[in-house]
C-alpha cells in the first residue's frame, strides 16, 4: 500500500491511501483510523504538495513527437500532403517505439496519467507503453483514401490490433478503432468500422470537421455536412465516438453531437498552429455536450504539455468571445480530467475513495505557485506542468521528477538517432 500523507488533497491537508491500483481512503490520520502498519506502507510525504488527479489527453499521435519542429507554419492539407504523409512513409517498429517512449516521458513528466491515441505500428506502441507504465487508448490510424483493396487491408489491421490488445489482457492497455477521418475513409470502411465497434465493444476514435477545406470537399461529395454525412449511416448510433477538433460546426451539426452523445476532444494549439479556427465551445457546453482536451501529435503543437492546452482552453474563448467569464478555470481543468475520464469509461479524473490511483503531486515550492492560495488557478492560469510524482494504476512511474522505469537519457538518445532515419 502507498501512503500520501499531509499533501492538499480536494482543498484540505490530509492522507490518501492507495491500496492496489485504488485509491482506498481519503483523509486525516489515515495510519491511526486505518490502523496501518508502516512496514507495509510505501510512505509519500505530502507536505507542501498538491495532489490532483492525473491528466487524460484525449487526441494524440503519440510517435509524432519525432516530427517537433519539422514542418512548422502551414496549413493542414499541405502539411500532411507535402510533408507528414511523405516522412511517415518511411516509418518502422522500431522509429515508431523510439517515438513513442519519448512521448510517454514527455506526458508523465507534465502530468498526464492516460491518452487516447491514433497511429501505425502500434506494436512499438504497446511496447512504449507498457515500459513506462502509462494508461493508453490504442488505435490503428486507418486511411483507405477510397480504394477498396487499401480498404480491407486497414480493417484487418484493426481487427487484428483489437484482438492482440485484449489478448495483453492488461487494463493500462485499451484497445480502440481509429477510422482517421471521413476524407480519407470511405463510407464502406467507415461503416465496417461502426459494425466492429459494436461487435467487439470498443469506442471509435476519428478526425472531424477540422477544416473548411475539408468539409467544402465532403460536402461536394455528399451534399451534407461531415457530421451529417456520417449520421446518415448510423455511424453514430450506439456506440461511443470521440472526435477530435469539431472546429467549423452547424446548427444541425451541433444537435447530431448533442443527441448521438458524441465525445469532442478540443484541440486549441493544434488548431491554431494550424489556422484550422476555433472550436465553439463555450456553445457546445451551453449544449451540454461533453468537451475533453488533445494536444494533438507534436507536428502541430508541438508538445504533449496538457497544462498548456488547459490554459488556452481557457484563454481563447474569452478572447473570442469577448467574455471573461466563459470556459472558467474550473471547467478547462474538468475537460483535462473529470470529462476525459467520463469519456474513456474510466473511473478515474477525480481523487475519490473507490477511483483509480491515478494520481499527480506537485511541489508548491515553485515561484508561479506562489502564494500558496488560490490553487485551482494557480494549476490553470500560471502552472507550466512542471509535476513531481506520478502515479500510475497504483504504481509509482515519477518520482523526485525522474522517470522510475526507464533510463530517461537512453530514451533520448534513442529519439535522436530515429529522427535522422526519418529525415535523411
Ligand atoms: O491534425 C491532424 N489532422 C489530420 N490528421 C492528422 C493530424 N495530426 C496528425 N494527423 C495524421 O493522422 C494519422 C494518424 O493516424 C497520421 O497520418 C498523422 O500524421
Ligand atoms: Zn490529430
Amino acid at each position: 500500500m502507498i501512503l500520501i500523507e499531509g499533501a492538499l488533497i480536494n482543498n484540505n491537508i490530509q492522507d490518501l491511501l492507495i491500496e492496489g491500483n485504488k485509491i482506498k481512503r481519503i483523509g486525516k490520520n489515515l495510519i491511526d483510523k486505518e490502523h496501518l502498519n508502516k512496514k507495509d506502507l510505501k510512505i509519500i510525504d505530502g507536505k507542501n504538495k498538491i495532489a490532483i488527479p492525473g491528466l487524460i489527453n484525449t487526441h494524440t499521435h503519440i510517435p509524432m513527437t519525432l516530427f517537433r519542429g519539422v514542418a512548422d507554419d502551414l496549413p493542414l492539407m499541405e502539411w500532411l500532403n507535402d510533408y507528414i504523409w511523405k516522412m511517415e512513409a518511411k516509418l518502422n517498429k522500431d522509429i515508431v517505439y523510439a517515438g513513442a517512449l519519448l512521448g510517454c516521458v514527455e506526458m508523465i513528466k507534465s502530468g498526464t496519467t492516460t491518452f487516447n491515441d491514433m497511429y501505425f505500428y502500434l506494436d512499438g506502441i504497446i511496447k512504449a507503453v507498457k515500459e513506462t507504465g502509462i494508461r493508453g487508448f490504442l488505435s490503428y490510424g486507418m486511411i483507405d483514401l477510397f480504394d477498396e483493396e487499401k480498404r480491407e487491408k486497414e480493417l484487418k489491421t484493426s481487427e487484428k490490433t483489437i484482438k492482440q490488445i485484449k489478448k495483453l489482457n492488461d487494463s493500462k492497455i485499451n484497445p480502440v478503432l481509429g477510422p482517421h477521418a471521413p476524407y480519407t475513409c470511405s463510407k464502406e470502411l467507415l461503416m465496417e468500422t461502426h459494425n466492429m465497434a459494436k461487435e467487439y465493444n470498443v469506442p471509435i476514435h476519428i478526425h472531424m470537421n477540422e477544416t473548411l477545406d475539408e468539409i467544402k470537399n465532403i460536402k461536394e461529395k455528399t451534399s451534407m455536412r461531415p457530421f451529417e454525412y456520417l449520421n446518415s449511416f448510423g455511424f453514430f448510433d450506439d456506440v461511443r465516438v470521440i472526435s477530435a477538433h469539431c472546429v467549423h460546426l452547424s446548427e444541425n451539426e451541433i444537435n447530431i453531437i448533442k443527441n448521438k452523445n458524441i465525445a469532442v476532444s478540443h484541440n486549441p494549439i493544434s488548431n491554431l498552429k494550424l489556422a484550422s479556427g476555433i472550436a465553439p465551445i463555450p456553445k457546445l457546453m451551453d449544449n451540454n455536450i461533453l468537451i475533453t482536451l488533445g494536444t494533438d501529435g507534436c507536428g502541430s503543437n508541438n508538445n504533449l504539455n496538457l497544462f498548456e492546452e488547459i490554459k488556452a482552453a481557457s484563454l481563447i474563448h474569452k478572447g473570442v468571445s469577448l467574455n471573461p467569464t466563459v470556459v472558467n478555470a474550473e471547467d478547462s481543468f474538468n475537460f483535462a480530467t473529470k470529462n476525459g475520464a467520463h469519456t474513456l469509461g474510466l473511473n478515474a479524473g477525480e481523487l475519490l475513495e473507490g477511483a483509480l490511483a491515478d494520481i499527480v503531486l506537485i511541489d508548491l515550492d515553485k515561484p508561479y505557485l506562489i502564494p500558496k492560495e488560490n490553487m485551482s488557478s494557480h494549476l490553470v492560469y500560471s502552472f507550466n506542468g512542471n509535476v513531481d510524482i506520478v502515479i500510475i494504476d497504483g504504481n509509482i512511474v515519477l518520482n523526485d521528477g525522474k522517470m522510475v522505469n526507464i533510463d530517461e537519457k537512453k530514451v533520448y538518445e534513442m529519439a535522436e538517432k530515429a529522427y535522422f532515419k526519418l529525415i535523411c
